[in-house]
Order: structure tokens, then sequence, then C-alpha cells
């Protein structure tokens, strides 16, 4: 394991201790809806929430170029925040503040809890990057559930290919089969976090959005966000080395701006938001009708087979059936749907 990773898992566990600061610091908090009423804050401002701990939140404020964060608990009635809102806060005169009001969500990460309730853990993500390597190998399907998983929260998805320099010459499997996603209309940016290889092409994708990484363990997630991301982004929010070890923590998503070409002191390019809970996201309650709805050219044909409650397995007059028939429907694609429906019907 790297130097730079264990630093990052080490930070997770940083922001436990900044939740128990912060829970110590709320009950002063209560105090502030006075000051709030005595004017002692400044005019509303928008900012954006970078991460969430307890009863209080971090507040990321962009004035032009520069960038700041501050310390922020909630009115009242407001709740549910999750980093990447877009709010309304107060500063006060220690930079503190005070978060009055939630803007509309243009998107929202879901994963459920400890007792299976979706739960929101991250908002107004533009894009989701899916990021495969020829090593690990992904498994058979994994391509389309993250698909399937991406298309079922409206957020648009892309394809990463890592690790460009292992392909062999010749392009090898996977990248013909990646080509197949190309074809359906998916972004697919190759790329390497060893050399500067896509990388140009990854940060134009990345421009004026907010993203985040998913992908199966070992992909290259931590590298290619070491390569966006300046030594200092990484270190926001760790205020000294963790002691707790071994210690299980929760960790929340941090909301992270992405500078041109990754140096720092550059303009903002984009956003990202991580955490090993959006790493994991997968398919969660999903139903059939919706897993259909997830392969992107099954959509003219459903809602077409002769039976309204059609399972597209071998009925007659089945849309999705002939759709593959006739070429217009991946055999391969069709197979994987008719795989990942058996086992979320299983379960
Ligand atoms: N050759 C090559 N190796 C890479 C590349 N990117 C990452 N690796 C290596 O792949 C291994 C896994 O990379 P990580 O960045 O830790 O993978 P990850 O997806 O973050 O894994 P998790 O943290 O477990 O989710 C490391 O040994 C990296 O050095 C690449 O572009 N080329
Ligand atoms: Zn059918």
């Amino acid at each position: 394991m790297s130097r730079r990773k264990l630093t990052r898992q080490q930070r997770w566990r940083v922001e436990k201790i900044q939740a128990e600061r912060a829970e110590r610091a709320s009950k002063k908090d209560e105090r502030d809806g006075e000051r709030l009423d005595a004017g002692e804050y400044s005019a509303e401002r928008p900012g954006r929430v970078a991460a969430h701990f307890g009863r209080s939140l971090e507040v990321e404020f962009v004035e032009g170029d520069s960038i700041s964060r501050h310390r922020c608990h909630l009115r009242a009635n407001l709740e549910g925040l999750v980093t990447g809102d877009a709010v309304i806060w107060r500063e006060a005169s220690d930079g503190s503040g005070v978060v009055v009001a939630r803007g509309e969500r243009t998107s929202v990460l879901e994963r459920p809890d400890l007792h299976g309730q979706l739960r929101p853990v991250a908002a107004n993500i533009d894009q989701i990057l899916i990021v495969v390597a020829t090593e690990p190998e992904p498994h058979p399907n994994l391509i389309d559930r993250y698909l399937v998983a991406a298309e079922n929260t409206g957020i648009p998805p892309a394809l990463i290919l890592n690790k460009s320099d292992l392909l062999p010459a010749e392009g090898g499997p996977l990248r013909t089969m990646l080509a197949r996603y190309l074809e359906l209309g998916y972004p697919l940016i190759e790329a390497s976090a060893r050399g500067d290889n896509g990388l140009d092409a990854l940060h134009a994708q990345l421009t004026d959005r907010t993203s985040v990484f998913v992908g199966q363990s070992g992909v290259g997630k931590s590298s290619l966000i070491d390569k966006l991301l300046p030594e200092e982004t990484l270190r926001i929010g760790a205020l000294s080395a963790d002691t707790r070890k071994g210690k299980h923590t929760t960790t929340t998503a941090r909301l992270y701006p992405l500078p041109e070409g990754g140096i720092a002191g550059r303009p903002r390019e984009g956003d990202l938001i991580d955490s090993p809970g959006i790493r994991e996201f997968g398919l969660w309650h999903l139903d059939e009708r919706e897993l259909a709805d997830g392969f992107i050219e099954f959509r003219p044909f459903l809602g077409h087979c002769r039976f309204r409650d059609c399972r597209h397995r071998q009925e007659p007059g089945c849309a999705l059936l002939e759709a593959v028939e006739r070429g217009e429907i991946h055999p391969e694609r069709f197979a994987s749907f008719q795989r990942i429906r058996d086992d979320i019907t299983a379960s």
C-alpha cells in the first residue's frame, strides 16, 4: 500500500475526531440563534456542503478564484443535508457560520444504512466515473451493474479505462468489450495513473462538473485522484495525525475542488466528491423494471412486448428478444441483463 494512500485513510479517521469536536461545540451553537437576530452575522451567501460531521457542516465558499471553508451549524429546521448540497449561509466574525437554507438538488446518491434504509450520501453530482482496468480483471457483468446503478440515479456515467500502460499493443479483450459501450454513447477515456497518458482527456471530462469515482478495489481510483488533487487539497480536514488506531469510524463524503491540471493554486477546474461509501456504490433495491430501464438500448423496446407483464424470458412477442434477434441489442448485454435479474430476484 502506498504512503499517500495511508495518508488518506488517516485523514478519514481524523474526520471522526473533528466530528467529536463539533459535537462539543454544538452546545455553544444553541446560543447562536440569538446572535443571528442581533445581526452578528454577514448577509446571506451561497455555499456548498464540503463535509458533514454530526451536527455541524463544513461549507465551501467560492469568491472569484478564492475558496474558503467554514465550520457551520444548522438552523434547527434544516435536516438531512449531505456533502454536495447547495446552501445559503451567513458568516460570523470568527469565520464560522450558520446554514439557513438548502438549495434544490439536481441529483442525489443514496446507499442503505445499517437498517437497509436508503439514505442520501451526496448531492448534486454531475457524473459517475466508472473506473475499470485490465488488472484486476472486471468481474462478469460488473460494468453493466455499475451502468445500471448510475442510470438509476439519473446521473450520467462515463467509463475510465485506467492502467492503459498495461494494455497489450493490439488492445486486448477489455478494450474490445469497452468499444461496445462507446457505441451505446457512453464516454470512454483511456488513462494511466502511471505517466501522463490520457490525463488531458480526463481533465476535460472533469471540467465544470462534480464527479465521483467508483469501481472495484485495485483499479486505481486512489492513484488517479492523487494525480488530480494536489497534496494540500488531500490534507484538507486533517487536523493532526490520528492516534486512535483500529477504531471503527464512519466517514463522511468530502467535496474537493479540482484545480486546473491538478496543480495547486490554479483556478478551479471542477469538483470531486469521494468517500469509501461512494466507492462502494452499487445496485441497491432495484426491481426488474428499473433494471431493464438501466440498459439504455432496451428503452425503445420496453412496453412493446405482447404481454404487458412480459419478463423477457421466452415469451412470444417479446420486443427485447426480437431486438436481440435483429441485432439491435447485443446478445452479451441481454445475457448480462438476464444474469443480473436472476441475482436480484433470487435475493
Ligand atoms: N501499471 C499501473 N498501475 C496502476 C495504475 N493506477 C494504479 N496502479 C496500481 O494499482 C494498484 C491499486 O491502485 P489504487 O489506486 O490503490 O486502487 P483503488 O481503486 O483506489 O483501490 P481501493 O482503494 O481498494 O478501492 C496500486 O498498486 C497502484 O500503484 C496505472 O495506471 N498503471
Ligand atoms: Zn419482453
